[in-house]
């Protein structure tokens, strides 16, 4: 599987025990090697360019420095900016210099002045980066990108927690090189999918370092991909002698005054990614009809019977206290339930709720945004963003419910062995009203056919990104993009994934 995801923790003991059976210095060599294969895949046909390496004072320093040599054995020119820590560098780091040094390699005391250069490789930093960047490695890392070629950093992008996807440190100085490329050493790493992760390491290949499986320890987490909800997939072709029965209900519980757009989005959403009846009983008796979609059915919230439903609850519930009653209705029913928006509000601040949230026996997503997450927790977003992952453990736990913590990298976890996912599809097409909203109809769709919490939080989330993808693919966003064109993006997404799951 190469979706594997490692902490820093787990690649030191790989690491650890590959070394130990390979002898000192073979993984870094073997890292300079895959390093110099790839940049010399980026530079292209721009061979003749030089090439500038900036290598820090650990070991990641050390790989920048075997690529320095292995690109000069090419014939590429290498520009070095080497720049030790006070402490001695590892017998290996010191090879990789004595051999970078005996190759021909240019060393320089600075960054060049409007050079053209063909490739820019950060090696300042690695998994060991301990605390903020400041003073020159801060200058430096901000200025790797401007050179106007691709930027390819050695297994993190130096500034970035490999765990955590956030720039290391506490305040709005903290910097870290933008990559377009990192070449990833041993397994993935989180930090490189979610938070500023994604931003900051560009495309990612990952390189193992040719170690037997057998040195890897269990991976921390996994990235979504459909192989992780294609068992549900396969499921859902449809067979000829079907009804709209057969395809379960949605309710979009919200819709207060003046909040009609939330659960209709939802209610689209779901349609569309084909309950077989959506209902949207809404708090404002007013709201009675969707032109675009008529399909939709309007009842009263109060008066509506849940059981044998699937309910998503909060797009535009408000927070006056009939919603929080019908809140207390569902979450205390079993049906399948999907909570986001103002449910998470009310569910923050209300220990009853709470109580009787983690006592529910039925399917149960939260799909809280960090604020959201972070009331939920009783601390700020800047926590939850700091650590994403944890965040949404903790949710999974407190809740015994899936989490979906939404932003760049979203992250899905369920208080099971199954873990922590972090989705790789969206784009920033998708920070725009309504797409949320979108997304807790396509949950709640895909859990009334059938589909475990789990399964239906990675699908929903990776279908509804995807769907972001393909629209930007049509020229459609990322800016303008608007949350009502994505449920029929979803759709064919959705119609072809399982016409592919059940052909294979
Ligand atoms: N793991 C593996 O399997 C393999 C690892 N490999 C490579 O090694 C990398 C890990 O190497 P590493 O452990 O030497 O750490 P690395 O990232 O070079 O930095 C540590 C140095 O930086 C310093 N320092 C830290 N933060 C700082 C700051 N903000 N500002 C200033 N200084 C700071 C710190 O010093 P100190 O904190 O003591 O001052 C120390 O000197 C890994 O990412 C991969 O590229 C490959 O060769 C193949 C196999
Ligand atoms: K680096």
């Amino acid at each position: 599987m190469d979706n594997l995801l490692y902490s820093v923790e787990s690649i030191r003991a790989i690491e650890h025990a590959a070394a130990a059976a390979l002898g000192e210095g073979v993984l870094m060599q073997r890292a300079g090697q895959a390093a110099a294969r790839f940049a010399l895949d980026l530079l292209g046909e721009h061979r003749k360019l030089p090439v500038l390496l900036v290598a820090g004072p650990g070991n990641n320093g050390g790989d920048a420095l075997e690529t320095a040599a292995n690109l000069r054995e090419a014939g590429v020119e290498a520009l070095v900016l080497y720049l030790p820590g006070e402490a001695a560098p590892s017998a290996e780091t010191a090879r990789a210099l004595a051999r970078a040094q005996a190759s021909g390699v240019r060393f320089i005391d600075a960054l060049p002045d409007h050079a053209q250069l063909g490739l820019v490789v950060d090696g300042l930093f690695g998994i060991g980066l301990a605390r903020q960047l400041q003073g020159r490695h801060a200058e430096l890392a901000l200025r790797l990108d401007t050179f106007g070629c691709p930027v390819l950093a050695l297994d993190v992008p130096s500034g970035l927690d490999a765990d955590t996807g956030a720039v290391v440190g506490v305040n709005d100085d903290r910097v870290a090189v933008s990559a377009t490329h990192t070449i990833t050493f041993i397994g993935d790493k989180p930090g490189l999918h979610t938070c500023d992760g994604r931003d900051h390491a560009g495309i990612v290949r990952v390189d193992d370092l040719g170690i037997e499986r057998h040195h890897f320890v269990a991976p921390d987490a996994r990235l979504n991909a459909v192989d992780m909800f294609a068992s549900d997939l396969a499921l859902a072709r449809r067979p000829q002698n079907t009804h709209k029965g057969s395809f379960g209900d949605v309710v979009i519980v919200g819709g207060a005054h003046g909040m009609a757009g939330a659960p209709v989005l939802a209610a689209r959403a779901a349609l569309l990614a084909g309950a077989g009846r959506v209902f949207v009983a809404a708090l404002d008796p007013g709201l009675a009809y969707d032109s675009v979609h008529p399909e939709l059915m309007f009842r009263d919230a109060v008066s509506f019977d849940f059981s044998g439903r699937t309910v998503v609850a909060g797009p535009g519930m408000g927070d006056a206290p009939a919603a929080r009653r019908l809140l207390f209705k569902v979450i205390d029913s079993d049906s399948p339930l999907v909570l986001d928006a103002d449910a998470l509000n009310q569910l923050a601040g209300d220990a009853d709720l709470q109580g009787k949230l983690a006592q529910r026996k039925a399917p149960t997503v939260l799909t809280p945004h960090p604020l959201e997450a972070a009331r939920l927790l009783g601390v700020t977003s800047a926590v939850v963003q700091a650590d994403r992952v944890e965040a949404a453990r903790e949710l999974a736990g407190r809740f015994d419910a899936t989490i979906v913590l939404k932003g760049s990298g979203t992250v899905i976890a369920e208080n099971e062995a199954n873990g922590v996912a972090i989705n790789t599809t969206g784009n920033p097409g998708l920070a725009t009203a309504g797409t949320g909203d979108v997304l807790s109809g396509v949950c709640g769709a895909l859990l009334t056919q059938g589909w475990s919490a789990g399964t239906a939080a990675l699908g929903a989330v990776w279908m509804h990104g995807a769907a972001a993808d393909a629209l930007v693919e049509q020229g459609i966003g990322p800016i303008g993009l608007t949350a009502g064109e994505l449920p029929g993006a979803i759709r064919s997404i959705l119609n072809r994934l399982v016409r592919e799951a059940t052909v294979r």
